[in-house]
This record gives C-alpha cells, sequence and structure tokens, in this order.
C-alpha cells in the first residue's frame, strides 16, 4: 500500500493556521484530508472523529503536553488511522496534522522517523510554518518554539502582512531567511493559498529546496553579534530518545537535563531570555567523493548521539560507494534515516550535498568527519 503522505502544519500561537486549515478543507479539491488537531489544554483525550459526513474526517487530539507525549498520543493516533484505513472503516487519502502554536514541532516530525508501524504507513511530506507578520519578531526574540517552527519550516507562509508596512514585512523576511534558507517564502493572505503549494511539497527533497535558492549554498552561518544564549530549553536538549535510525520509541524517559523545567504544559515562559539573536542556523556539505556508508553510519550515530538535540533538522542526497542510486539520508534531531533514491544521471555530477540546520551545531567537527568517510 502507498505511503499515506503527511503534512505538519505549525506556527506560533494565533499565526494563522486553523485559518488556513480551513481555507484547504473548504477548496473542492476531491481529496479526503485527515485532519489531526493537537489542541493544547482540553479535556477529552480521545480521538474523535469530529467530521465524517465531509470529506474530511478531523480527529481532535487534545492532551496537555505539547512536547513529549504528544508524540505517544499521535503514533497512537496515526496508527490507529492507519489500521482502520486498512480495515476500510476510515477513507482518506492524507494526513494534516496541525500542531499547537506552542509546540516544538521536533517530537511530531520525530513520530514519523521513530516508530515502525507509522514510518510503514506515512511519509512526511513537509513541515509548513505559519509566521504572524505582525508579531512574529518578537515571538522570535522572545521564544525558543518560535524559532524551532521556522527552523523546522519547508515552507514558511507569512500571514497578517495586511497589518505591517512594507519594509517590516521586508525585514521579516530576511530574518527568516537568515534563520532557515532552504524554505521558501510566501505571503498568504487569510490562509488564501492554492492547494498544490500546501500538499505533496515533498519537503524532503533537497534538490528542490535547492534549486529555488542557488543563493543557499553560498550561505555561511548567520551571525547576528551573537551573544551565547544560555537557553537551554528542555525538549530538544532533554529528550532522551537516542534514536539513530533506530526506531524504538519505548525508551525514552523524558530527561530534562540539568535544571531544566519541564516544559510539559506548555507555560514554561522564556520571557526573561531576550535573543537578540537567533540562535538558528544552517551550513552545507558538499562532497565530490562517495561516502563509505559504514564510516558515514558510524561518524552519524556518534555525532547525533552528542548534538542530536541540537541538530534540528538535517538532510542530504549522498553518493554512497556501492549504489548508483543516490542516497536520500534525512533526520530530526537524534532520528535518521536513509533510503534509496533514483539512479544518477548519465552526465549528472555525483555530487553529496547535505544541509544541517540547528543551533550551536558542531560544524568543524561534521566537516572534518565527514571528510574522512569519504573513500
Ligand atoms: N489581518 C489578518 N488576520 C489574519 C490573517 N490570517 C489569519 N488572521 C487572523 O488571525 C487570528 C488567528 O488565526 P488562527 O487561524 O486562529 O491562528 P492559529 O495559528 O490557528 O491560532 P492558535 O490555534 O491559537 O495557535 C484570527 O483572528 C484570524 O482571522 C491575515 O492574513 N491577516
Amino acid at each position: 500500500m502507498a505511503l499515506i503522505p503527511a503534512t505538519i502544519l505549525t506556527g506560533f500561537l494565533g499565526s494563522g493556521k486553523t485559518t488556513l486549515l480551513k481555507r484547504v478543507l473548504t477548496e473542492t479539491h476531491g481529496q479526503k484530508i485527515a485532519v489531526i488537531e493537537n489542541e493544547f489544554g482540553e479535556e477529552n483525550i480521545d480521538n474523535e472523529i469530529l467530521v465524517a459526513d465531509t470529506q474530511e474526517q478531523i480527529i481532535q487530539m487534545s492532551n496537555g503536553c505539547v512536547c513529549c507525549t504528544i508524540r505517544d498520543d499521535l503514533r497512537a493516533t496515526l496508527q490507529d488511522l492507519a489500521e482502520k484505513r486498512r480495515k476500510g472503516e476510515v477513507d482518506f487519502e492524507r494526513v494534516i496534522i496541525e500542531t499547537t502554536g506552542m509546540a516544538d514541532p521536533g517530537p511530531v516530525a520525530q513520530t514519523f522517523f521513530m516508530d515502525d508501524e507509522v514510518a510503514e504507513s506515512y511519509l512526511l511530506d513537509s513541515i509548513i510554518t505559519l509566521v504572524d507578520a505582525k508579531h512574529a519578531q518578537h515571538q522570535l526574540d522572545e521564544r525558543l518554539e518560535a524559532q524551532r517552527q521556522v527552523g523546522f519550516a519547508d515552507q514558511i507562509f507569512i500571514s497578517k502582512s495586511d497589518l505591517v508596512g512594507k519594509q517590516e514585512l521586508l525585514d521579516l523576511q530576511n530574518r527568516l531567511r537568515a534563520m532557515n534558507p532552504r524554505a521558501p517564502q510566501k505571503v498568504v493572505h487569510f490562509g488564501e493559498v492554492p492547494l498544490k503549494e500546501v500538499l505533496d511539497l515533498r519537503g524532503f527533497n533537497l534538490n528542490a529546496a535547492l534549486e529555488i535558492f542557488p543563493e543557499f549554498m553560498a550561505t555561511e552561518e548567520h551571525h547576528h553579534h551573537g551573544h551565547a544564549h544560555d537557553c537551554d530549553h528542555a525538549h530538544a536538549e532533554g529528550e532522551a530518545c537516542n534514536h539513530h535510525g533506530h526506531k524504538h520509541a519505548e525508551d525514552c524517559d523524558h530527561h530534562h537535563g540539568k535544571d531544566e523545567p519541564c516544559n510539559h504544559h506548555g507555560h514554561h515562559h522564556h520571557a526573561h531570555h531576550h535573543h537578540h539573536d537567533d540562535d538558528v542556523k544552517s551550513f552545507v556539505y558538499r562532497a565530490r567523493r562517495p561516502f563509505d556508508p559504514a564510516k558515514l553510519e558510524d561518524l552519524l550515530g556518534a555525532i547525533v548521539q552528542i548534538y542530536g538535540p541540537k541538530m534540528y533538522r538535517y538532510k542530504g542526497v549522498l553518493d554512497m560507494k556501492g549504489t548508483n542510486r543516490k542516497v536520500i539520508f534525512q533526520g530530526v534531531h537524534q532520528l535518521m534515516g536513509s533510503d534509496l533514491g533514483p539512479e544518477w544521471g548519465k552526465d549528472e555530477e555525483r555530487e553529496s550535498k547535505m544541509v544541517f540546520i540547528g543551533v550551536e551545531l558542531p560544524r568543524e567537527i561534521l566537516e572534518q568527519g565527514l571528510k574522512q568517510c569519504q573513500v
């Protein structure tokens, strides 16, 4: 059975996720879309199908936790849906997950890698991040979640541009581009965007991203007169799931390192941290010599073990020794996986490209290590 494409819709509180989603659902597209709502603070935990009589099935997932447990709930929900679909009890072609505005999208995305059953049924198509033109600057200054949402994005939609001046919008766009150069940006007025720009983006297709942003390759780390900040945000950092490619979620014991406050209830405000600096950075690594698979696996395994919490997203198209096919590798935090892609073209230069996005990335270690993994 073909994999079910899944789209993660994220964005800070009030950024227009629901507005966009409503537009998408009311457009006459003839597609059956299951929507999973992860609403914060709702009472009933059951996954209820709220709308079964239209083309969409809306499943409300409500749990108070925006970080770790969402994964369990989400995993259960996704499994349940896939199972019912197999049995013919529900009918849908794709899934959209709307996360709460407070959520770090990392754990949500990780669900698609870490659980065998989920990975067997679903394909994470893309992460779409809504950014509120009016409030984003402030949110990005104050909230690491907001930064993470931008860092994770495969596509950025900017809402509420009608509420700001031209220059304000430009400044925001530049800031977002510096944080996440690979994500295309689009200004969207009250969620008005063609469906084809929302679904089937295949956000993990690195080549596409690179083609859209040729200047991307020249992007170095973006320093904004940085000062190291001290915010140890529990959720990516605290997660103890050191799965690199191994999908077993059970041993996640939700560590919250150091004195980190547990963010499970979404009330952990970071207002005292004034980030005048964006922590999310990225860099690209290219290689002309093929990689030795075993060496590369060892290296990346070791690196994500240590730096995984800071590595929001990484992906690459690799030339690997022993195969004529491209190896598509991708990961979120400690979880990574790879698949065989299409064959390298006859005249195509076999160049591996990798993008790493995160905070305080161990760039030099990666660059040196990667060099040693080439044959
Ligand atoms: N002016 C303006 N308002 C917008 C735009 N898009 C959305 N809004 C409004 O912004 C408010 C919040 O939008 P929602 O779609 O509820 O935002 P959300 O991201 O789902 O919010 P949470 O669920 O709280 O995280 C609503 O009042 C929308 O009507 C836009 O392009 N321009």
